[in-house]
């Protein structure tokens, strides 16, 4: 039998394939995973990943009767999510507004937050997020009237490669908002005020 003096060992001793990526990835950039803060790194990171894998958005089929006139725009502003660029594996922030047109029934406020998180979490582009988004929303409530805009920080441009933090915006007009007509115009002046009186 060998036995190497002062190498961690690559093989964990858990049965956790998560673990034992964390295991190898410290190895790999020189620390040492039996230290004592870094112990319990390994079952940290695989409860990480799972936690942000196998999220749960639940249920988002709450739809209510419309009592309002028909033609009224109904945008939820601000959502903030967090994601992970798919090209580095890093977390990119966003604040997303969805906007619809409601088509016969309206959809429960609070579903528009869990259709965005199911969205963000998974390996995503910020385009393609606000796309799913966007889908869904049109999907569940039944309105071809769909618009998602999203202003993003990408930790992987911030902190690495360019080091630049910059905010990139992604959008999707469908529908009633899809020409620059007066439904788009009266979501921009609605949502961004400060950006319609620039036009
Ligand atoms: N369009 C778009 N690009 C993204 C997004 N997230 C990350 N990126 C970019 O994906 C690109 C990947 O480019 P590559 O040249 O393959 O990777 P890289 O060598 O690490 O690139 P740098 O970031 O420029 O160092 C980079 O330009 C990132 O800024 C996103 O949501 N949308
Ligand atoms: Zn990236």
């Amino acid at each position: 039998m060998t036995i190497s003096v002062g190498q961690p060992d690559l093989v964990a001793e858990s049965s956790d394939p998560l673990e034992d990526i964390a295991r190898r990835l410290l190895i790999e950039i020189g620390e040492d995973p039996d230290r004592d803060g870094l112990k319990q790194t390994p079952a940290r990171f695989a409860r990480w990943w799972r936690e942000f894998s196998e999220y749960d958005a639940g249920e988002v089929n709450t739809l209510f009767p419309l009592v309002t006139q028909q033609g009224q725009t109904v945008a939820v502003s601000d959502v903030h999510l967090w994601s992970l660029c798919e090209h580095h594996l890093l977390p990119f922030s966003c604040t997303v507004t969805i906007a619809y047109r409601p088509n016969g029934d309206v959809l429960g406020l609070s579903k528009f937050a869990r259709i965005a998180h199911r969205h963000a979490h998974r390996l995503q582009i910020q385009e393609r997020l606000v796309q799913d988004i966007a889908a869904e929303v049109s999907a569940v409530s039944g309105s071809p009237d769909v618009a998602v805009i999203a202003r993003g920080e990408h930790l992987c441009m911030s902190m690495r490669g360019i080091r630049t933090p910059a905010l990139m915006t992604s959008s999707v007009f469908n529908g009633v908002f899809d020409d620059d007509g007066p439904a788009r115009q009266e979501l921009i002046a609605t949502v961004f005020p400060s950006r319609s009186r620039q036009r």
